[in-house]
């Protein structure tokens, strides 16, 4: 396994920087994710999109003071950079996560205004589940699969249905390879009380199924959080490493190592909601933030400029006196200096410095003093310009190996390293750098592009030294149809990639087949049937057709724990909802499938199982009690008394936000069906103010039409002169009346439940 590595400097100090695996990317550009066509046609070969921001404000309605609104974000301008790797730092509370969420089209609540566009284009929701990649601050996957069969399944559900499954599969094996998850790649993910893989692993396969679309932009939220430092890095090496093939990076990351750090090529501060500063990352944003954000708020900023200077400017020195060994105080000096700085955390101090001043109550001060900044009127003109390019259909496509902004200046300023390979410039680079970003170095960039616009695959090698950027194949179609392909993954409107059938064929697959071995979702499902089927059995074992007068109680009584059972069992498939209800929330917003497609997998997977146990429990039933009327009828009513539980559960679960809210919430219920059933008062009389709550009870049909199958032919006296089914108000009645309407129940249950899963939102964000 080769690995592509080099080194990125960190305030004159180099880091070694391992770029995952090059063959894995090389690879997987050739075979897993470029080639196919009908992949690029989902993932569109391999540019980046440019992410602008200008003004943006979000606001939602305050939960601190009523009818006031509460701005989130406020006037946020930047630009993140296809090929680039930007971090979003600040305080707790600060707006990260918001505003990463706003970018990827995940806001459910709130209100915003400003300009945002990908590729000079508003997005629409759709091509943001499509064609971006999330990965989430905690990791949803699905305990029972290993982690090549979450990677196989997403993929099966995320790349188009043209692509051979074998083509699926190199694709995979790519992905495990460049996220070095080879060796746990056929390891059961597990859950909290099973363990599988670790933490890190978790995380990066959380990574890879963001990436198994090769999405055009990556978000990150809390990548690192919960991983210790090595393994924070080692996940952050793997994503900086998608930045070669000009993927848009941006990821919410809270305390990274100076390591980490240094794999970011920019960074933006907020505090409250409001850009303190976004530029590079390194000493350009120390030396800002000394010289800006005034000495209280930027006194150890100011302090660890300081050390940095004092380190590079030994540096020289003692490797002079190191050479001619002679002067050994200065190579100590130096070394010592060195020391001093590295001891320091670049993004610590940063953040700290913000935080402090937050709580001092000087986050407007800071806010201020950035919009005020040369830094922000350069990056405004930045952003000016990209928009006349996006206006102009020209701009926002990266190919990974443009250079762009702060790093096309930095190069045409000299500066060795740059560009989406880790940036030395983005450490040397001054802010006033920016100042040089002028609308003609842009035009002189779209002028390049212009120029592979003639069809002609060119191989482009940036003028840089780093490893991430080392070759980068320009898009082989002309910049103008790469364009059309674009702009119509972003006025995409389809939610999905692939149909609803193929969907639920994949669920069907990975999942039902997992749970159908799986004792710990079979034993809910059957144990309570199976029991309660027994005790039926061996309590009323031979009485079913003794019609004798005293023996009719016994039997309506069994028939009504027959109908009843599956109501009262409805509650084992609560948790199915309820429990998975993150996994569901991010597989949906990621453009998986679609509410129907997840419901419908649902009910074939249970109503599959539903069948078998039903068959077998409603024979020994039947025959061991001895009753009357047609075995197949019994088992119909039992089924889709059954099938009508399942739905209902579902509806009660899709409504409430909680597993404790569902499990007061169904039983409760099913005990008021059990009043107007017509077993416990007769249905004639049940008070006219209930009598239309007896309509809408779907035991009332199944015990009904139980009943008249029963009794039918062997209609005997009850009462008086009443036959047993006038007595129960059932006489005359179609038993196939009684089946229709319960299985309208069912439609009626199973609707409802598509719409609350549809639009009750439990995970406000
Ligand atoms: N309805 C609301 N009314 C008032 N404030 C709100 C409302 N909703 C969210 N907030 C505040 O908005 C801020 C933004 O939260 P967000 O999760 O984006 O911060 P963050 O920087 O990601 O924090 P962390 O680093 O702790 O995850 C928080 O301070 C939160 O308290």
């Amino acid at each position: 396994m080769s690995t592509a590595s080099g080194s990125s400097s960190r305030g004159g100090v180099d880091v070694d920087v391992e770029a995952g695996d090059a063959s894995g990317y090389d690879s997987m550009g050739k075979a897993g994710f470029r080639t196919s066509p009908s992949a690029s046609s989902g993932a569109g070969g391999s540019q980046g999109l440019r992410i602008l921001m200008k003004d943006l404000t979000y606001t939602v309605p305050s939960n601190t003071k009523k009818g006031e609104v509460a701005h989130l974000l406020r006037d946020v301008s930047a630009f993140l950079e296809p090929g680039q790797m930007t971090a979003l730092m600040g305080p707790s509370g600060s707006g990260k996560t918001t505003l990463l969420d706003l970018l990827a089209g995940r806001k459910t609540v709130g209100k915003t205004e400003g300009h945002l566009s990908f590729g000079g284009v508003t997005p629409t929701k759709q091509f943001l589940r499509r064609y971006t990649g999330y990965v989430e601050q905690f990791d949803t996957l699905l305990g029972d699969l290993t982690v090549r069969e979450m990677l196989l399944y997403t993929a099966e559900l995320k790349r188009p249905t043209s692509e051979p499954l074998a083509d699926k599969r190199d694709a995979v094996d790519v992905l495990l390879k460049r996220l070095a998850l080879t060796q746990c790649a056929d390891v059961r993910i597990g859950d909290p009380l099973s363990k599988g893989i670790s933490g890190g692993q978790a995380k990066r396969t959380n990574i890879g199924i963001a990436l198994i679309s090769n999405p055009r932009v990556l978000f990150l939220d809390e990548p690192t959080s919960g991983l210790d430092s090595y393994t924070a890095n080692e996940v952050m090496k793997v994503v900086r490493g998608l930045t070669s093939d000009g993927t848009t990076i941006c990821a919410t990351i809270h305390s990274p190592t100076a390591a980490t750090f240094a794999l970011f090529d920019r960074v933006m501060l907020l505090v409250r909601g409001q850009v303190v500063y976004f530029g590079p990352q390194g000493l350009p944003a120390l030396e800002f933030a000394a010289a800006e954000w005034g000495p209280a708020a930027a006194g150890s900023a100011s302090e660890l400029l300081a050390l940095h200077r004092a380190a590079s400017a030994a540096a020289p020195l003692a490797i002079e006196a190191a050479a001619s060994a002679t002067d050994q105080s200065t190579v100590k000096a130096a070394a010592t200096s060195s020391v001093a700085a590295l001891a320091f955390n670049d993004a610590e101090v940063l953040v700290e410095a913000v935080t402090e001043a937050d709580h001092r109550g000087e986050a407007a001060g800071l806010a201020a003093a950035y919009a005020k900044s040369r830094l922000a009127q350069d990056n405004a003109r930045q952003i000016e310009v990209y928009m006349a390019e996006g206006a102009a259909g020209r701009g926002g496509m990266g190919g990974g190996s443009r250079p762009s902004g702060m790093c096309r200046v930095a190069t045409a300023l000299g500066v060795s390293k740059c560009g989406n390979g880790k940036s030395a410039s983005s450490n040397k680079a001054a802010p006033e750098a920016a100042a040089a970003a002028t609308p003609a170095t842009a035009d002189v960039e779209l002028g390049a592009a212009g120029a592979t616009a003639g069809g002609e695959q060119q191989l482009v090698r940036q003028r840089t030294s780093s490893p991430f950027a080392a070759v980068s194949t320009a898009n082989t179609s002309s910049a103008l149809s790469v364009s059309e392909q674009v702009a119509k993954e972003l006025a995409t409107r389809s939610e999905t990639v692939t149909p609803w059938y193929w969907g639920l064929w994949t669920l069907l697959k990975y999942r039902s087949t997992k749970n159908y071995c799986n004792p710990g979702w079979l034993g809910p499902r059957i144990a309570d049937k199976l029991l309660i089927s027994l005790i039926i059995l061996t309590l009323y074992l031979g009485i079913g057709d003794n019609f004798a007068p005293d023996n009719l109680i016994n039997i309506q009584s069994a028939l009504f724990m027959w109908a009843l059972l599956p109501a009262f069992g409805a509650a084992s498939y609560v948790p199915a909802i309820v429990l998975e209800r993150r996994l569901f929330v991010r597989e949906r917003a990621d453009g998986l499938y679609r509410v129907f497609t997840y419901l419908a997998a649902k009910l074939v997977e249970e109503l599959v199982l539903s069948i078998i146990i039903t068959l077998i429990f409603s024979s020994y039933v039947f025959y061991g009690v001895q009753l009357k009327g047609a075995w197949v009828v019994f088992w119909l009513i039992y089924f889709i008394d059954l099938s009508v539980g399942i739905v209902l559960a579902y509806l009660v679960a899709a409504l409430s936000p909680n597993m404790d809210v569902a499990n007061a919430a169904l039983p409760g219920f099913v005990v008021t069906l059990l009043f107007f059933a017509g077993q416990l008062i007769t249905v004639d009389s049940i008070p006219p103010w209930w009598q239309w709550y007896s309509r809408i009870d779907p035991l009332r049909y199944a015990w009904g039409a139980l009943m008249i199958n029963q009794f039918e032919d062997n209609n005997v006296i009850l009462a008086g002169d009443q036959t047993i089914l006038e007595y129960y108000s059932l006489s005359g009645v179609d038993k196939w009346a009684y089946v229709g309407y319960l299985s309208l129940f069912w439609i009626v249950f199973a609707t409802l439940a598509l719409l609350a899963l549809t639009f009750v939102h439990h995970q406000k964000r």
